[in-house]
């Protein structure tokens, strides 16, 4: 028997092959009415052809009676299994069809009576099986095509699951979705505008000041955009230095392949002394103009933006007095009228206004924290203290964030100075608290530019003199350095940059003569635009500020989320060591539990809970191993402080965790130990699961008042599916752990010529995961569970493949990764998704798979799962303590319990990012309106524009709804 099943062009017909004239016969008539397959061409005697629109069947006869024999065996065993068995797995030879409705065929196959099953369910089927007469099995599936696991929309043969995308270049990435991610649309393919080369506009990008991992990417994606708007892309070598030496460069699309995973700035930075001159600042317009640029996309730290700032507003003088020199032409003169500026931050020291985070901050901090995990095992073993040292000139944002990152015990920044004649008693007494408690470390983390309240610098050697003389410890002095800017950038830096480039080219683009130049910058989870003279005047008022001494005023001129963060290092720091903030009678007791699979920061959260919770005077406990280890082991203890040190940097779950719901454990029992202990308030952690429990315990207040305490989940999963966020703790761990996994294999495809890799990705039925690692890694293309693998897109896939690797002819060295979430064709694994590529890709490539499977969940958290997991953990606390008012009357007693009353079931809640802004949104509302059950998916997916961004910077066709 043959068969092939019309999976990509070129195999579009099945042949099936009967074994004498009966089974002939009415095989034909089996087709025909169950598929409407009413053309027939009799080929021969033995052959004919049944088709419709989309399907071909060739049915043979070859006459062989004993072959006819064993079908009829084999199928009447078939049949015998009925329905206790699944099919699937016995059937030898199988055929895919699509049909557009599966209850028709449903009721098309009972009237026929033959033998059917469905799955998952004979209610809500996506699939059904049936035998055709000569024993194949035969499948019928409502998806967009036989791969697909997406439920075709009537009369729409390919079609997206996301809405689709529309020729407009506006609003591309202005909603970093917590994980950079955006929102809005984005064309697949370039505007056809005729633009000859002449009058084609010519934008340049540079890098300055300090290098930063990132500002490749950014590069990148500012020469892919710009190409993309059909104007020409350019790039000055060396910074300021290159400008006013005219070291620039007309790119193309190629020169810039790869660049996401090269550290430093591959087109060379420099500080430039002769461009702070004004002399040196005209020799570089002459160099623009010369080269006829009118608009340049500066990426740098905030020197670089001031310098940018003033080479703007001084340019109407500077071009005239070029004109006047006649070293321009009137003709060049009236054509450089304005110079377009766009900065994008980049640096790793976070030190500019208007914008939370600069391209590379978090990549220098992931060093750091890093060489911290290490320091710690070597200071544990000799029971030391260490000093570490890290950059920031004025800014102590990597300081502060290592502090939390690491629960390192001191932090000297430049913003808040320590007074100079008390620092060394205060660090002191923290110091010795904590080693009165038996921690055998110490860790302090001290910015480059600490300064005292008498604007003297605090340095290490300072730091290390006072450990050593005052408490006698072996102290050691690890200055990082360099260190800190090298390396590939971690994931959210890549994103970021990819964005902010998109974003500066648009910004360019849409600028006119009188609107101010603009700064890319991003706010909690947004990339906007911003003044680029307001956010400099900002900047420079810091470090007026600190000059002057008003340290107040400094602070409040920094981000509000540098504020909180310090805040809450600053609380987490007091934990079991000085007297708790709040008076006993509002002190409460807290439970923490951590349901679904692990993810990075949940033990951060964890421990993040816990110390905030002791320095407010609430008793933390934790559930160990989710409602079944409570349900059946009382398993509770209080946390004591001792015992969750190191938890912050820990990944896995220290707690124990698993999948079990209330509902599937015992609620009774569960509500048995919530009034045993008394609890005020639960904190839950986790994904999907977790999000379910918590519906589950807010129904259950009716029957147990238990339950009627605020209580709050804090999303923790790699697949970022929880609805009421954007962001879930893990997934930027999962990112990276996925990222490094696809820059090795991207190297290897990099190695043998003409070679492309399918990566399988995690994430359930969310394609987040695969969507911003692409994103990051550039890969050509990803399949994501909520698109589905449509065969044209496929097609059209391997058809850009084989032109790039066609284009190269072997003479550029790169491979090329496909990213494939596991859900988005379950038909289709890794492995069999490579090798249709492969046969499909015409010799002109080969293709192989990797399953990176469980790394993704594993190792430890990145620093920015764990500053997120503090931020979460202080806010969920808050929150609790917020809502004791509105409920806990009712536990007691008290008050009535109102079910419906929306304060109250808003008291259990879901922590989120949305936008720009941290919400708490009620369970009950999310659960009812804004999920897709059975998908396990919030209804609203946040991150489609990225997809098309990841598409359009590597340059893949999207086949849309109009087959456009
Ligand atoms: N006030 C200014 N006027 C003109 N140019 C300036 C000015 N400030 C800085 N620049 C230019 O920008 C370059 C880079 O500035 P700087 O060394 O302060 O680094 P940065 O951009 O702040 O980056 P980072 O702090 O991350 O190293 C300087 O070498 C100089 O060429
Ligand atoms: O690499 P350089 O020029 O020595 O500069 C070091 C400085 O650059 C930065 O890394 C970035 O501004 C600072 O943190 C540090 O003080
Ligand atoms: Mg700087």
């Amino acid at each position: 028997m043959v068969y092939k099943t019309p999976f990509v062009n070129g195999i579009a017909y099945t042949t099936i092959t009967t074994y004498s004239k009966s089974s002939f016969e009415e095989t034909l008539t089996f087709y025909k009415s169950l598929l409407e397959l009413n053309e027939t061409t009799v080929l021969n005697d033995t052959t004919v052809m049944l088709a419709n629109e989309v399907t071909f069947i060739i049915v043979k006869l070859i006459e062989d009676s004993s072959k006819c024999q064993n079908f009829q065996v084999y199928r009447k065993n078939l049949i015998d299994l009925r329905f206790d068995r699944d099919w699937r797995g016995l059937a030898v030879d199988s055929i895919t069809f699509t049909v557009s409705s599966l209850s028709i065929m449903m009721q098309h196959l009972m009237n026929m009576n033959l033998p059917f099953q469905c799955s998952p369910s004979i209610t809500a089927p996506t699939q059904i099986y049936t035998l055709d007469p000569v024993g194949n099995l035969i499948g019928m599936t409502g998806t967009k095509n036989a791969i697909s696991t997406q439920l075709a929309p009537p009369k729409s043969p390919v079609s997206s699951a996301l809405p689709s995308r529309s020729s407009s270049t506006r609003n591309l990435n202005k909603d970093l979705s917590s994980h950079l991610t955006t929102e809005g649309d984005y064309p697949s393919l370039p505007p056809n505008i005729d633009v000859s080369d002449k009058n084609k506009r010519c934008i340049a990008v540079m890098t300055s000041g300090g290098d930063a991992p990132g500002m490749n990417s950014n590069v990148r994606a500012i020469v892919r955009t710009i190409i993309f708007h059909n104007c020409k892309p350019f790039v000055v070598y060396e910074g300021y230095e290159g400008l006013l030496h005219g070291n620039i460069k007309e790119v193309l699309w190629e020169d810039v392949r790869d660049w996401n995973a090269m550290g430093g700035t591959l087109i060379g930075t420099a500080r430039s002394p002769d461009f702070k001159r004004r002399e040196g600042r005209i020799q570089g317009a002459h160099n623009l103009i010369n080269f006829g640029i009118d608009a340049l996309i500066v990426c740098g730290g905030d020197g670089s933006l001031t310098g940018a700032d003033i080479f703007r507003s001084e340019w109407p003088d500077l071009i005239k007095e070029l004109l006047d020199t006649n070293k321009i032409t009137e003709e060049q003169y009236k054509r450089h009228q304005h110079l377009n500026i766009c900065g994008t931050v980049g640096s790793i020291d976070n030190d500019m206004s208007s914008t939370d985070t600069t391209i590379g901050a978090y990549s220098a901090l992931d060093r750091i924290c890093e060489a911290v995990d290490y320091v710690e095992a070597t200071a544990k073993s000799h029971s030391r203290a260490f000093v570490i040292e890290v950059m920031g000139r004025n800014c102590g944002w990597l300081a502060l964030m290592t502090g939390i990152s690491t629960a390192a015990d001191y932090i000297f920044i430049p913003e808040t100075p320590a007074s100079s004649e008390t620092w060394r008693e205060e660090m002191c007494d923290t110091v010795s608290k904590h080693r009165a408690r038996n921690k055998r470390t110490t860790m302090v983390v001290v910015a480059e530019g600490a300064i005292a309240d008498d604007l003297k610098p605090i340095t290490a050697s300072d730091i290390h003199e006072t450990l050593t003389k005052r408490l006698g410890l072996d102290t050691r002095i690890t200055t990082l350095g360099h260190v800190q800017r090298g390396g590939s950038a971690v994931a959210y830096d890549r994103i970021l940059a990819n964005l902010q480039g998109v974003e500066a080219v648009n910004a360019v683009l849409e600028s006119t003569p009188t609107s101010p130049s603009p700064i890319i910058t991003v706010n909690e989870n947004k990339i906007n635009r911003k003044s680029l003279v307001e956010s400099v005047r900002l900047t420079k008022s810091v470090a007026e500020a600190i000059k002057a001494k008003d340290f107040k005023k400094a602070m409040s001129l920094r981000e509000t989320e540098f504020v909180e963060h310090l805040q809450n290092y600053l609380a987490m720091n007091r934990a079991d060591h000085y007297e708790p903030k709040l008076p006993s009678e509002n002190r409460l007791k807290i439970a923490i539990i951590n349901i679904g699979a692990p993810a990075g920061g949940i033990n951060s959260a964890v421990y993040s809970i816990a110390t905030y919770c002791m320095s407010q005077g609430h008793k933390p406990y934790a559930i160990y191993n989710g409602w079944s280890g409570l349900s059946r082991h009382e398993s509770i203890r209080s946390l004591k402080w001792h015992d969750i040190l190191g938890w912050q940097s820990r990944g896995g779950s220290e707690l124990g965790t698993n999948r079990d719901t209330p509902s599937s454990t015992d609620m009774g029992m569960i509500a048995y130990y919530f009034q045993k202990y008394q609890f005020d308030g639960l904190v839950l952690i986790g994904g999907f699961e977790a999000f379910v429990s918590l519906e589950q315990l807010e129904r259950a207040r009716d029957t147990f008042p238990a339950f009627r305490i605020p209580m709050v989940l804090i999303p923790a999963t790699l697949s970022n599916n929880v609805p009421g966020t954007e962001y879930s703790l893990g997934s930027d761990t999962a990112m990276n752990a996925l990222m490094k996994y696809c820059d090795a294999v991207k190297q290897s495809a990099a190695s043998t010529r003409g070679r492309v890799f399918v990566i399988e990705v995690q994430g359930g039925n969310s394609g987040y995961l695969a969507t911003t690692v692409s994103l990051a890694v550039g890969a050509q293309a990803s399949y994501v569970p909520e698109e589905g693998i449509s065969l044209e897109q496929l097609s059209q896939d391997i058809e850009t493949i084989g032109q790039s690797f066609e284009k190269a002819q072997g003479r550029e060295r790169f491979g090329k990764i496909i990213l494939k979430t596991g859900n988005a064709s379950k038909a289709l694994g890794a492995a069999n998704l490579a090798r249709v590529i492969q046969a499909e890709s015409g010799g002109k490539f080969d293709a192989k798979f990797a399953i990176p499977g469980h790394i993704q969940q594993g190792g430890l958290p990145s620093p920015i799962d764990r500053t997120k997991a503090t931020r979460y953990a202080i806010r969920a606390i808050g929150f609790i303590e917020d809502s004791q008012s509105i409920i806990c009357g009712s536990r007691t007693g008290d008050e009535e319990f109102m079910a419906y009353d929306k304060k109250i079931s808003a008291t259990a809640s879901v922590l989120g990012v949305k936008g720009s802004r941290i919400t708490f949104t009620s369970i009950r509302k999310l659960y009812d309106q804004e999920t897709d059950l059975p998908n396990r998916m919030p209804k609203t997916i946040h991150w489609e524009g990225t997809r098309a961004i990841a598409d359009h910077l590597v340059g893949r066709k999207t086949v849309g709804v109009n087959g456009t």
